[in-house]
């Protein structure tokens, strides 16, 4: 089965087209002002008009204020809103009936009891991505969790692994988990928010293996 790729944290026209070009399924925009990749709606709203239909935009967020984030799905149009912070499931929910965009949900794995918080998103989340735990930011910190804790996970929602992931680990990560998406920010980059096309094309080229 293929694996889907999301390069996240993307903030110029170049290596989102190398993203593209590369295979990646998804590319995504950072709009939380803490984090080195942080893109203003303004600027999103410009990376998505050049990109084809085919390319699925996520616009991740951290627990944002619903004024807000209606805005930004406005102005921006999405296909997917990434939820990185303690979005409850009725949030996510209201998202989706709201604008018609796909809800994913990302949860912090620190243990195996980590993964029944998973539960309540089911039927609210199109998606669940298993991160490692919040650390300096919520995501976005290169830091990698167990992935044998994912080994016999089967919940009913599409779910993806983030987390660490880099050319060099992620087929490792795919063969562990079956993952059927894998998400990479730090890894492709050069320095924090400074994204590597080399690393962008090493990486989807990887998770094809
Ligand atoms: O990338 C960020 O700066 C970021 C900020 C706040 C929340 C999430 C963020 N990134 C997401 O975190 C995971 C893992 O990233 P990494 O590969 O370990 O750097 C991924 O989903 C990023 O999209």
């Amino acid at each position: 089965m293929t694996t889907l790729v999301k390069i996240c944290g993307l903030s110029t026209p170049e290596t989102i087209a190398a993203a593209v070009q590369a295979g990646a399924a998804y590319v995504g925009l950072v709009h939380f002002p803490k984090s080195p990749r942080h893109v203003s709606v303004a600027k999103a709203a410009m990376l998505r008009r050049d990109l084809p239909e085919s390319a699925g935009v996520v616009l991740l967020v951290v627990d944002p204020e619903p004024y807000a984030l209606a805005e930004a799905i406005r102005v921006i149009g999405p296909r997917v809103v990434q939820f990185h912070g303690s979005e409850p499931p009725a949030v996510l929910a209201r998202t989706r009936s709201e604008f018609g965009v796909e809800v994913w949900k990302a949860l912090g794995v620190k243990d195996a009891a980590a993964l029944d918080k998973a539960a309540p998103y089911h039927g609210a989340a199109d998606r669940l991505l298993f991160d490692a735990p919040a650390s300096a930011l919520p995501g976005g910190n290169g830091e990698a969790f167990d992935w044998n804790l994912l080994r016999l996970y089967r919940g009913p929602t599409p779910w993806g692994l983030a987390g660490g992931l880099t050319p060099a680990n992620v087929a490792e990560a795919i063969r562990l988990t079956g993952a059927p998406l894998v998400d990479t920010s730090s890894g492709v980059e050069r320095s924090p928010g400074i994204k590597d096309m080399d690393k962008i094309a090493a990486f989807c080229k990887a998770a094809r293996l």
